[in-house]
This record gives C-alpha cells, structure tokens and sequence, in this order.
C-alpha cells in the first residue's frame, strides 16, 4: 500500500517544484488582466489578498440577479455515466442533433441494456411511466427518430445544431460546429482522439486509460486534458520559437529552452488554486477517520496506476515533468477544491413540458404521438448533461456563508460556461463571493465541509453563530 514512486518526480525534481511554484503577484495580474479583457467583464477584478490567496472584486455596482460573469471553461468533462442520457458537443456542451436524435438515442442504449448510473432527472409530475413500467418502443421506430425519417410534432420549435464529427475520425467525440471540433482538437482532442488521425502514440494504451478512468474515477479523463492541453500549447509555443530562432540541438536542454517553454504551455493551469488530490480530497462518508492515512495511500495508489496508463499513451519526453505523480496529483487536487459542476438543461424536458402546456384542443391529438415516447424514457426524460469543470475567473472567487453571488443557470444558458449572478446587490469595492457548500446547513456541519477546502471559515455569519 502507498508504494509507488513516480521516477519522474526524482529525475526532475527541480522542474516539477518549478511548476508547482505558485505565480508571483505580477504574474497574476498579468495573466488575470488578459483574461478579463477576454471576456469583457470589466465589472471585476482578481485581487491578491493576505488572508484568502486570490479574491474576485467588483469593480462596479451591480443589482440583484444581475449577470456579473460568464467563464469559459479551461476545461471540462462530461460524466461518462452522462452520455447515455445526453449527447452533446465534446467541446461546449451543447445539445446537438435533434429532439428526435436525443430521443432515440436514448431508447436506442436503453434497449441495448446501457443505462446510466446516476440519473438525476427528476418527473415533474407530466404523467410519464416510472422506470419499472415503461412502455417499449419498436426497434424500427428508434431508428427511424435518429436517421430523422420521423419528425416529432412542434420539434421544429426546438432546433439544435447539426451533429459534426470528430477531425480524427473517432466515434467518441461530436461538436455542435466546425469551430467546436477544431478548438477541441487543437487544445485537447488531437492528443486524446481513437481515431485514425490521432497524434497519441498508441492509441490502445488510451483505450486502457480511458476504460480505467471510467471503471475507477472519470476525474482521470479530465486530468489528462490538462496534460494533453499542455503539451500541446508547447508544441505550438516550440515550433513558433524554432521558427524565430532557428533550430536547436535539443539533446537535452530543459534549462536553456525547453523548460521555459514548458513553463510558459502550463502558464493557464499555474494560476488555480492547488493541493495534491490524496492531502485535500474529502473522506467518503463510509471511511472511518481511523482509516484515513490508508485512504488517502490507496488514492495516491490509483493516481499513479492511472499516470502510468495515461504515459503509455501520450508521453513526450520534451514534456517529461508533466508526467511526474506531484504533478498528477495537484492537478486533480484543483479540480477537488476549485470545479464547478457543469451543467446543461435538457431541451428534451423543455420540449415535454411546451406538449403538456399546448391548448386542450390540439394536446389530446399530438400528445397520441408523442406519449408513448414520453412513457419508454421513463423518470429519466430531462435528465440534464452533467460534468465537472475548471473555470479560471470564476474559481479565483473565495467562498462565503453569506454569498453575493452564485453559479445559477438561466433559460438562455444553452452550453458549459460558468454563468454567476448577483444575490443581491454588490457595491463597487466589494469582493464577490459564492458558497462552496449548502449554506443553510448549521454552523458545525458548514465548517466540517468547508475543512475538505483547508479553511474555517470567518464570514459574519460564522463569527456571530460560533459564539
Ligand atoms: C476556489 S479557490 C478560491 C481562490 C483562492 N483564494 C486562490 O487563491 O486561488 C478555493 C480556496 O481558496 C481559499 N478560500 C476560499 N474561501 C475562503 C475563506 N472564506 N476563508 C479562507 N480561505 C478561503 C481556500 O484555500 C480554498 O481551498
């Protein structure tokens, strides 16, 4: 137990503590003030502080329910369990296809015996079956929702883009657009792709990590986004030097060029926030305290198991450090203290929802088509795509138990991105917080959840109710 040891922290021991120096103050506000400019949210600043590291301040007044910040990802992930339920763009997370296409989609993994483990959709009582009776639709039929030869009443009213395919040829990853498929592939996908145009060196060895990620934590897949994002950013960032500079003998340079290209690639993924995974990630409620040593030596286990599939699959040896187990493991440590569930509302319930609200009068006839549909999903009709994300902006933000802000998803949020509102209203000058937690648990059970953070925490609320 807890016996792996990662040769490459050993061999770049200095690079991998140089990537794993926290960025200086103008570091941050460098790399902060590109960002904000980006996403035009010039109501808000990132702040240094000595008390809680980086901190959002408002720069402007803002009312309540205003719109303060949308944030693109850096990266995210949908739940592998997810993609039964949803199919949406690999990139920004958007439903594609058609209403027909999700639909038969679904029925179609239903009747193959694939089901989702964790569905959360909930029926809000528009009178479809419950799992246990539901209603079975014709092989036929199901095919004939997904090659869209069977166009659903008033479907048209609820259009979603058409599906793209992967730039590799894998049949794992689908985009909303031919922006989409080509971001993803130029940050990430190229690296992570199955398909015939992928640039892993073996893309058996990804199948292996993948298939462990998705049997053991799908946190994995998410980790080596990163990785790959990185790799990639420096290959960009080496070729454009080589053409400025000429080329070099690159035997073995990490000091003198290599490294500082590397460093400059990960830049993005310096600025979160980071613990290593196995100190900060929370006891599962069935694990005694007496047993968190092991615990926690059984998480730093099955990282590295993971590190080693994923190098057999990706490894560049210009980007060695990246594969050392600190590293590993502070990446998954920032998703642990920094992500944000991603969420995408499915316009399936939406479209449920339009067919129980029409007139009396045209409901019976188009409701005759569009039941049985209904009652074959089952309670599992609007379950929304779920995933874990990174966000840059949005996780400098520090928590409070009286919040000004939440992360709060409106109709018109169709994809991935972060979208935080005002609570009520937010004077300029103001730091911007929102709540990690439940913050209308009683003090004690706030405080043992905000532990899993590293922190007590000292807002008004819990200096007037530790007393
Ligand atoms: C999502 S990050 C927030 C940004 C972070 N302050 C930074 O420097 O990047 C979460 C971490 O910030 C710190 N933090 C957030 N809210 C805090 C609070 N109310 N009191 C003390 N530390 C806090 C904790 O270390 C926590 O694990």
């Amino acid at each position: 137990m807890g016996t792996c040891i990662c040769p490459i922290d050993a061999q770049f021991f200095d690079q991998v503590a140089a990537l794993l120096t926290p960025p200086t103050l103008p570091q941050i506000q460098e790399y902060f003030e590109v960002l904000e400019a980006k996403r035009h949210c010039s109501g808000l600043k990132v702040k240094p502080d000595a008390k809680h590291g980086k901190g959002v301040h408002s720069e402007v007044n803002f009312q309540e329910d205003d719109l303060i910040l949308k944030d693109e990802m850096l990266v995210g992930a949908q739940h592998s369990s997810n993609k039964i339920d949803c199919f949406v763009c690999s990139f920004c997370f958007r439903f594609i296809g058609s209403i027909e296409l999700q639909i038969g989609r679904k029925l179609y993994l239903q009747e193959l015996g694939v089901s989702a483990v964790d569905g959360s959709g909930s029926s809000d009582g528009i009178g479809c079956n419950t799992s246990s009776e539901k209603t079975r639709i014709p092989q036929d039929t199901i095919q004939s929702l997904m090659n869209s030869n069977l166009q659903l009443p008033y479907s048209e009213n609820f259009p979603l883009p058409l599906v793209v395919p992967c730039l590799g040829g894998c049949k794992e990853a689908y985009y909303c657009s031919k922006s989409c498929a080509e971001a993803d592939w130029d940050s990430f996908h190229s690296l992570l792709c199955i398909g015939h145009g992928s640039s892993s060196p073996s893309t058996e060895a990804l199948l292996k990590f993948v298939k462990h990620a998705n049997e053991t934590n799908d946190i994995f897949i998410l980790a080596a986004k990163v990785i790959s994002f990185t790799i990639l950013r420096y290959r960009k960032l080496k070729a454009a030097h080589v053409q400025r500079e000429g080329k070099h003998d690159s035997s073995n340079q990490f000091d003198s060029c290599i490294f500082p290209l590397l460093l400059e690639a990960w830049k993005s993924v310096s600025m979160g926030f980071k613990r290593r995974w196995w100190d900060c990630i929370a006891l599962p409620e069935d694990v005694d305290s007496s047993e968190k040593v092991e615990f926690r030596m059984q998480i730093k286990d099955l990282a590295f198991e993971s590190l080693q599939l994923l190098k057999e699959a990706i490894y560049d040896k210009e980007c060695a450090p990246l594969f050392s187990l600190d590293i590993y493991g502070h990446i998954i440590g920032m998703f642990e203290l920094n992500n944000l569930d991603l969420v995408v509302a499915s316009p399936v319930e939406d479209y449920f929802l339009y067919i129980d609200d029409l007139p009396v009068s045209q409901k019976k006839e188009v409701e005759n088509l569009t039941k049985p549909f209904l009652d074959a999903l089952g309670d599992d009709y609007s379950i929304s795509c779920q995933g874990t994300a990174f966000f840059p902006l949005q996780s400098c933000m520090n928590h409070s138990c009286i919040p000004n802000a939440k992360a709060f998803k409106r109709e018109e949020d169709k994809d991935g991105q972060a979208t935080i509102v005002a609570l009520r209203p937010i004077f300029k000058g103001e730091e911007v917080t929102i709540s990690y937690i439940d913050e209308d648990l009683p003090y004690d059970e706030r405080q043992e959840l905000l532990a899993d953070y590293g922190f007590r925490c000292k807002c008004p609320r819990c200096i007037e109710e530790q007393l």
